[in-house]
């Protein structure tokens, strides 16, 4: 029999709604400063964004994630949670969460077990990977909006499913480039042809 597949999926704009929740939490606590509207997203890290605004910016939306029950309280991305149940739920396949925890981790590592176990129940807790390097995570495919998941090994196992979020959605990846626009697309199809290649 031919081994599972295995998937790695990434949390933060993938399974968890982080962007909305930032700039909801950023207008609130700094109701004076400009901030840039999900449409006007450009590039991975929010930071770098407003940090390009003004330099001070960069700070401010720090302590926005830095802040307790941030990654808790971040709403699931629509479809997440039943793609990713149905996902487990497939013969010959294995499902894991990976997800990289910012520097200051100290509020982050907790609560993303946490978020999982509330989401998805203890069965996810047992599946999840946390590292700051996906790249040696060995794998078939990582479905990950970040557009360019880089770390030390050049040659990852995995294939990237690029999933859809406000920063990257202008972008034109490789033509090469699997993409996945939202949990409403049709993933099974992109697992069934990783699979056929096992
Ligand atoms: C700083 C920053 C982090 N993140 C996410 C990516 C990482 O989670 P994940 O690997 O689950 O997508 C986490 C720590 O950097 O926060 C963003 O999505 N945008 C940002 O601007
Ligand atoms: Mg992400």
């Amino acid at each position: 029999m031919a081994r599972a597949l295995r998937v790695l999926v990434d949390m933060d704009m993938v399974l968890a709604d982080l962007e909305s929740a930032f700039l909801e939490k950023f207008r609130a606590r700094y109701p004076d400063e400009p901030y840039i509207p999900l449409e006007k997203r450009r590039g991975f890290l929010i930071s770098q964004q407003y940090s390009n605004l003004r330099a001070d910016l960069a700070d401010k939306a720090e302590s926005i994630w830095e802040s307790k029950n941030f990654f808790l309280d971040l709403q699931p991305i629509p479809g997440a949670v039943d793609s990713i149940k149905q996902m487990d739920s497939l013969k010959n396949t294995d499902v894991f969460i990976c997800s990289s925890p910012p520097r200051k981790y100290h509020n982050c590592v907790g609560e993303k077990f946490a978020w999982v176990e509330k989401h998805l129940g203890k069965t996810f807790v047992d599946r999840i990977i946390l590292t700051r390097d996906k790249t040696v995570v060995s794998a078939d495919l990582l479905i990950d909006d970040n557009p360019f998941v880089t770390g030390a090994e050049p040659s990852p196992s995995w294939e990237h499913v690029l999933f859809t979020a406000c920063h990257n959605q202008h972008m034109e990846p490789l033509p090469s480039t699997l993409r996945l626009n939202s949990w409403f697309h049709d993933w099974r199809s992109i697992l069934q042809s990783k699979r056929s290649l096992n």
